[in-house]
């Protein structure tokens, strides 16, 4: 068998407040990493990760990340990734502010502490082709999503944030089963590409405690568009004031959505935990098919 364009490769393992992410500098080269490569590089405890952030040539950002899964699926966002990749980009003397592209849109981040990042998420989504729902629903935050034997604790909200979200907002987080209603929630009918699944429980106007199921990763430590989504929600139920701290699990995140471009910029954390390389005999699964 030929040896695979990844043998050997370089990569860093970071995390965002525990979401383990995994960047990959692939600008230069006319490698795409397949779904095959990527569940195979996150079987790995070497180089295990809940997302895998594969940096592209772009002509008009510092990179073109390509997000992966740790299912081997793709999303066009990943918040926590994208502070990482700043890092990645701004480090030994790189510059403070990065732009970086993913398919749904360009984003700017910008360096605001010691590994801490504020990243421009963008504009939310409302509309029913863009989050995407299956069809078109009269109101995204009044989502009934009953699943058999489980009662919703009331309606729901469903956006986008370049990736799909579904918000549950709930008396007690800790009274939810992410393990049993997440995956059920994620697959649930009137999300075509499946969904992030969020419980969250609002404490005060600026504070909110967040759980989330990931579409493609299950239960991580944290998730950034996951926050911002829960944010913007809990602020158009007048809930929550402009700008609030949320908790997750793996720490904390300010989101904070800007009255004067409705854009939503996220600030936290980012951490290198090790560099390291691929196996120099690494092989993914063969597609179906090919023997
Ligand atoms: N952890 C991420 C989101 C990653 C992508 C998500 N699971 C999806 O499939 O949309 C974050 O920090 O935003």
């Amino acid at each position: 068998m030929a040896a695979s364009p990844l043998a050997g490769f370089p990569f860093l393992k970071m995390n965002g407040l525990g979401n383990e992410i995994l960047v990959m500098d692939l600008r230069g080269r006319d490698h795409i990493i397949t779904p095959a490569e990527a569940r195979a590089i996150a079987a790995d405890p070497r180089s295990r990760f809940d997302q895998l952030m594969a940096l592209h040539d772009s002509p008009s950002a510092a990179a073109f990340m390509r997000i992966y899964n740790n299912d081997g699926s793709a999303s066009a966002a990943c918040g926590n990734g994208t502070r990482c990749v700043a890092w990645a980009i701004g480090r030994d003397g790189g510059p403070d502010r990065v732009r970086l592209e993913t398919s749904a849109g360009a984003l700017e981040a910008q360096r605001v502490g010691e590994a801490r990042y504020t990243v421009d998420m963008g504009p939310p989504r409302f509309d029913w082709r863009d989050i995407p729902l299956a069809h078109a629903v009269a109101d995204p935050d009044a989502i009934a999503v009953d699943l058999p034997g489980w009662t919703a604790p009331g309606p729901a909200s469903a956006l986008g944030m370049g990736n799909p979200h579904l918000v549950c907002f709930v008396p007690d987080q800790q009274s939810y089963d992410l393990a049993s209603q997440g995956p059920a929630l994620e697959r649930h009918p009137l999300f075509p590409q499946r969904t992030n699944v969020s419980f969250a429980q609002v404490l005060d106007r600026d504070h909110i405690l967040l759980r989330v199921w990931e579409r493609g990763a299950g239960p991580t430590l944290a998730c950034g568009t996951a926050a911002c989504a829960t944010a913007v929600a809990a602020m158009r139920r007048g809930l929550a004031d402009r700008e609030a701290a949320i908790d997750l699990p793996g720490g904390q995140l300010t989101i904070a959505w800007r009255e004067t471009d409705g854009h939503v910029l996220m600030t936290g954390p980012t951490e290198l935990e090790w560099e390291g390389r691929l196996p120099d005999d690494f092989a993914a699964e063969p597609a179906p098919g090919v023997a």
